[in-house]
């Protein structure tokens, strides 16, 4: 697991070998721990490199190790047998040195890296601290502030930047290995006291204090409920302020808290999720290693509303050429400026050109017949997409996949309207498309494993997380949304306020409450779904029967506020007030509390006092049970898709793990039994009834998460 040679006579050359990224599992340490020792003891060396194979330094701790008995030499002694070595030991940084790759770098005496490759201590990400030392030698490298920001971020730097920091003696766009053995030559026989980074002091920081005091408060803010970003600051404060050997206990003590928080288990959860993803199936037994992607060399958008510009900046960014289309001249035209502004900023935040050229704009459809693949974004109204999809098929050569970025509608009717529904898949996309990370790729039963593929190929391309599902209303994320946003207005019916409401999901991790959310994103969205649905009666009916729709329980107060004209943040009124149409600060607005308690006493309603766990219990649980409901019906093939789409596209706190991590942290049992008593209260309510699955998987003892799948085909095979 490390491998020895000696190079150019006196070099002794240590190579870590653990593909994929050379994780410092406890064979590698032990690899390390024998091999440093054989260099160290051998007289015809006089200088030490350590590099990683298959072009990768390390990639930090074995995460896999992290939940199994921990055996084999612990890294921090590891590391301080490299530092107080009497021979330079050199890294050779290519490709990642993360988290503990990074501490072991720290630990050898100098680090040349190639200029291609990244550096960080991205342990914060899961729910851990730099505790092989990394959050003691960091501060006294490059000084308390860009320590703080590093460690607490868990940003990857490149090696310009961390050779301006002072991480690394060199960066060099050659050889790396065969740079680190001249420079281990050059240094052999050199002082090594100035480099031993933990004998150091921290440098010297005017107002520490204030510094520290100013970094926590940001810290709090952001971590939105985190502890590891704050047990990351108190470690650098350590560092800045006390004796090494103390501040590597405090850090020791801060690590043993985090190792077994139920945090670092659901971020490490979310760490494997994301890339469990990547390996999806579908029922009909299509897989992602047998499935194999068409090359998409040109690609099209139709309709550059917001959506279309997004999709069309984000494709433009991977490389693809891509054909804007829009039928109106001047829409095409603000468009064409909207789009080249978003590609200019992006471009300047990333350091690299923009890719103008890499678009072509036109009024006209047939300008796409010669691209292998085309996602339409008009407006949402299966008509419209309809009617540009048959033109599609007669414009567009043979074989060109045919994708619907749409957020609920029938992916397969659409399909069925194209003489190759398999060439058919939805991509929802998720505004700014250009920014937020999610994408649900939408696989209809006539689908081709081939087009789930591709849009799957396409969707990491862009940098997407993405995530195959199966066709329903609403898909995943959606689906699981209906019954949450319902029970937040229940809770207002019976007492609650949009305020207490918000404060609570808020306080869980969520960045915005439902209302906040509904603010933001117009509450005329909402409302003319639910008039399509034909639930939307004028707002003059009281009584029982009014809130009894479609056989359930019903709540109208979306659509009377929309009556009202409140359509949240744009028109500067909807749950709460704005300064102006357009502002952004929420605003308790008496109005609507009034207006409430005006509806409770037309309903002959009584308030009741609502606590923030009954909010949580009833918002979440809902939502939770649609996600059982969504596995038992195969349309999201394991827990990990649902989690990823919610911590990815709809605020769910990643320090959670996702809503069906989450069950699995508050016990199945428990979820069940919230659900049967808010259920018994509330029988007019069918998404509190507990999912059939749900109440199998207790009954079959609750299982663990990563078991849900075997129980869940075990459990189908017995139907
Ligand atoms: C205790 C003292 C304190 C120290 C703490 C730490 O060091 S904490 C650690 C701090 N370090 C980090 O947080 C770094 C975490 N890693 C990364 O950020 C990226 O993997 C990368 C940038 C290194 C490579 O990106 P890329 O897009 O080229 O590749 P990819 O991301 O697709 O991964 C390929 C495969 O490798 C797997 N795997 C990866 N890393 C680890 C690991 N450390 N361990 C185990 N496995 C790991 C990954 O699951 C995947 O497996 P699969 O699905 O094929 O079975």
């Amino acid at each position: 697991m490390a491998e020895y040679n000696r190079v150019s006579e006196c070099v002794g050359l240590i190579t870590l070998r653990n593909p994929p990224v050379n994780a410092l599992s406890a064979a590698v340490r032990q690899g390390i721990v024998d091999t440093v020792q054989r260099a160290l003891s051998d007289p015809n060396v006089k200088s030490v490199v350590i590099c990683g194979q298959n072009g990768i330094f390390c990639g930090g701790a074995d995460i896999k190790e992290f939940r199994s008995n921990m055996t084999g030499p612990p890294l921090i002694p590891m590391i301080h047998a490299i530092e107080s070595a009497n021979k330079p030991v050199v890294a050779a940084i290519e490709g990642s040195a993360l988290g503990g790759g990074l501490e072991l770098a720290l630990g050898c005496h100098y680090r040349i890296a190639h200029s291609k490759a990244r550096l960080g201590l991205p342990e914060v990400s899961l729910g851990l601290l730099p505790a092989a030392g990394g959050s003691q030698r960091l501060p006294r490298l490059i000084g308390v502030p860009a320590a703080l920001n590093l460690i607490t971020t868990g940003r990857h730097v490149t090696a310009a930047e961390a050779l301006q920091l002072g991480i690394v003696d060199q960066v060099t766009d050659h050889n790396t290995v065969a740079a680190a053995v001249k420079f281990a030559l050059s240094v052999a026989g050199r002082s090594l006291d100035p480099r031993r980074i933990s004998t150091h002091p921290c440098p010297q920081q005017p107002d520490l204090d204030a510094l520290f005091e100013e970094v926590m408060q940001k810290v709090r803010q952001s971590a939105r409920g985190a502890i590891a970003p704050i047990a990351c600051v108190q470690a650098v404060r350590a560092a800045a302020t006390l004796p090494y050997a103390q501040g590597m206990e405090r850090e020791r003590e801060l690590m043993a808290t985090l190792f077994t928080s139920g945090q670092a288990r659901a971020l490490q959860y979310c760490f494997f999720a994301e890339r469990a993803v990547g390996r999806w199936r579908m029922p009909s037994g299509a897989r992602w290693d047998t499935s194999k992607p068409r090359p998409v060399h040109k690609a099209a958008v139709i309709g550059l509303g917001t959506m279309g510009r997004g999709i069309t900046v984000a494709l433009a960014q991977t490389g693809l050429s891509v054909i804007a289309v829009e039928t109106q001249e001047k829409q095409l035209m603000e468009a064409k400026q909207a789009i080249s502004g978003m590609l200019e900023r992006g471009a300047k935040g990333r350091g690299v050109a923009p890719a103008l050229d890499g678009v072509i704009y036109s009024q006209n459809i047939q300008a796409v017949a010669d691209v292998d693949l085309v996602i339409e974004a008009v407006f949402e109204d299966i008509a419209l997409k309809t009617k540009v999809f048959q033109q599609l098929s007669a414009v567009c050569k043979p074989g060109t996949l045919l994708c619907t970025n749409t957020s609920a509608l029938d992916v397969d009717q659409l399909a069925s309207e194209t003489p190759n529904p398999e060439l058919v898949v939805g991509m929802h996309f998720f505004a700014p498309a250009h920014v937020m990370k999610l994408l649900e790729v939408v696989y209809g039963p006539r689908s081709s494993p081939q087009a789930v593929a591709t849009a799957m190929q396409l969707g990491k391309k862009m940098g997407k997380a993405s995530v195959a599902v199966g066709n329903c209303r609403g898909f995943v994320g959606n689906r699981m949304l209906k019954p949450y946003i319902e029970e937040a207005f229940f809770l207002l019916e019976e007492g609650a306020t949009p305020e207490l409401v918000d404060q609570a999901l808020e306080e869980f991790g969520f960045p915005m409450g439902v209302f906040r959310m509904s603010d933001l994103s117009g509450l005329d969205v909402g409302w003319r779904v639910r008039k399509g649905d034909g639930l939307v009666e004028p707002g003059t009916a009281s009584g029982r029967s009014a809130r009894i729709r479609q056989g359930r329980r019903y709540s109208p107060l979306g659509d009377l506020l929309c009556e009202e004209g409140r359509f949240g943040q744009k028109t500067g009124r909807g749950w709460y007030q704005y300064d102006k149409p357009g502002s952004r600060v929420a605003r308790f607005d008496p109005w609507l509390h009034s207006f409430l308690g005006a509806y409770r006493a037309q309903h002959g309603l009584v308030a009741r006092r609502i606590d923030h766990q009954e909010v949580l219990e009833r918002c979440l649980y809902a939502l939770i049970n649609e996600g059982f409901h969504i596995l038992d019906d195969g349309i999201a093939a394991g827990p990990e898709d649902i989690d990823v789409i919610y911590v990815s596209g709809y605020g769910w706190p990643r320090h959670r793990g996702g809503p069906m991590f989450y069950a699995n942290m508050v016990g199945l049992a428990k979820v069940l039994e919230r659900l049967e008593h808010y259920q018994q209260l509330h029988p007019e309510v069918p998404h509190l009834q507990p999912s059939s699955l749900l109440r199998r998987l207790v009954a079959s003892g609750s299982p663990p998460i990563h078991k849900w799948g075997e129980a869940i085909k075990k459990l189908h095979s017995q139907l």
